[in-house]
């Protein structure tokens, strides 16, 4: 685990020092968009682009999950890092699930971010966006990729599934900011956290926003609008993980998903749309954190447990 600093590799962990013990996630750098407007660097077009991930990481899985909801299979392929992300930072050593970096064979993910920006100093996140033609990062922040590959590439799959509905913008953002700050990095400020304040205040936080989207998804089927929106698969890759890895590994152990009635059958619904199960791999995710964070876990040994039967009828036709 480390940085780049001017393009030299750092073997560094998260600085909480002089944050009161807080877990601070660092803005992502690279920033650009896919449109086909005249002026456009990066214009949608088939096998131009590459998207890098880990199977194990939630923002990841996000652009996993758009790339088969909006049907990119055969425009935009894949390369998976191992799930083992120590000393080197994330890495293409084999491991089963995990391919070779298709496009350049390097053995180290921190190459790419060099060989797109020499003198970059970054961290070296998943997921990654790469244009072929420009041999640059086009982005690696989650959220913008998603919202990417909800529109960008739709003249070239045919596939106009809308999930950011203008009319639902407000409402969307709003929940994703929320549910971002509590719960997608909120597990993470409970998990990483180095003093006992810390901690205590993110598992609050998150167990409050856990309890209020419980009322509110016992009421409606989902979180915006009654349809499927971003704000829902946003949502869905850390209720996957939770009783995974973020009660045990991180902590978060006031109750389980399972212990929520509408919150877990809505995770089973969303696990069981269309082939959205297939782009969940329980070996890379509990390998991940149970194998890499060393000074959470220094044994290394992964858990086996728990099994959570997402096959079982959702139970959300009523709603
Ligand atoms: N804001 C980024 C965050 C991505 C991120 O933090 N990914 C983690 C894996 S779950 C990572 O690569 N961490 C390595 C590091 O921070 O050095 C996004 O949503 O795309």
């Amino acid at each position: 685990m480390g940085l780049l600093v001017e393009g030299e590799w750092k073997d560094k962990w998260y600085d909480t020092d002089g944050n009161e013990g807080k877990f601070k996630r660092q803005a992502s750098q690279f920033r650009e968009w896919i449109s086909n407007e005249a002026d456009a660097t990066y214009k949608p077009e088939q096998k131009r682009y590459h998207l890098y991930v880990s199977l194990a990481c939630p923002w990841a899985h996000r652009t996993l999950i758009f790339r088969q909801l909006k049907q990119l299979e055969d425009v935009i392929d894949v390369s998976v890092v191992s799930p083992e992300m120590l000393e080197d930072g994330w890495t293409f050593l084999p491991f089963p699930g995990a391919t070779k970096d298709k496009l350049f064979d390097f053995v180290f993910l921190r190459q790419l971010y060099s060989r797109a920006v020499p003198d970059v100093t970054t961290r070296v996140t998943v997921p990654v966006l790469w244009d072929k033609k420009t041999a640059s990062i086009v982005n690696n922040e989650s959220a913008d990729i998603i919202r990417i590959f909800n529109s960008a590439f739709n003249e070239i799959t045919g596939n106009d599934q809308d999930f950011y509905p203008i009319q639902y913008h407000a409402e969307i953002d709003q929940i994703n900011e929320r549910v971002y700050d509590k719960i997608n990095n909120g597990v993470y400020k409970a998990g990483f956290a180095t003093t006992q304040d810390a901690y205590e205040e993110a598992v609050t936080e998150l167990f409050d926003t856990l309890n209020y989207l419980e009322e509110r998804l016992s009421a409606q089927r989902y979180l915006v609008g009654n349809i499927l929106t971003e704000a829902d698969w946003r949502l869905f890759t850390t209720l996957i993980r939770f009783d995974v890895v973020y009660h045990g590994h991180f902590k978060c152990n006031i109750k389980r998903i399972s212990d929520y009635p509408a919150l877990s059958g809505y995770m089973r619904e969303l696990y069981q749309y269309r082939n959205v199960a297939s782009t969940v791999n329980f070996k890379h995710i509990k390998h991940h954190y149970y194998f890499s964070h060393t000074m959470i876990n220094p044994t290394q040994i992964v858990s086996v447990g728990p099994d959570l039967q997402l096959d079982r009828p959702h139970g959300r036709n009523h709603l």
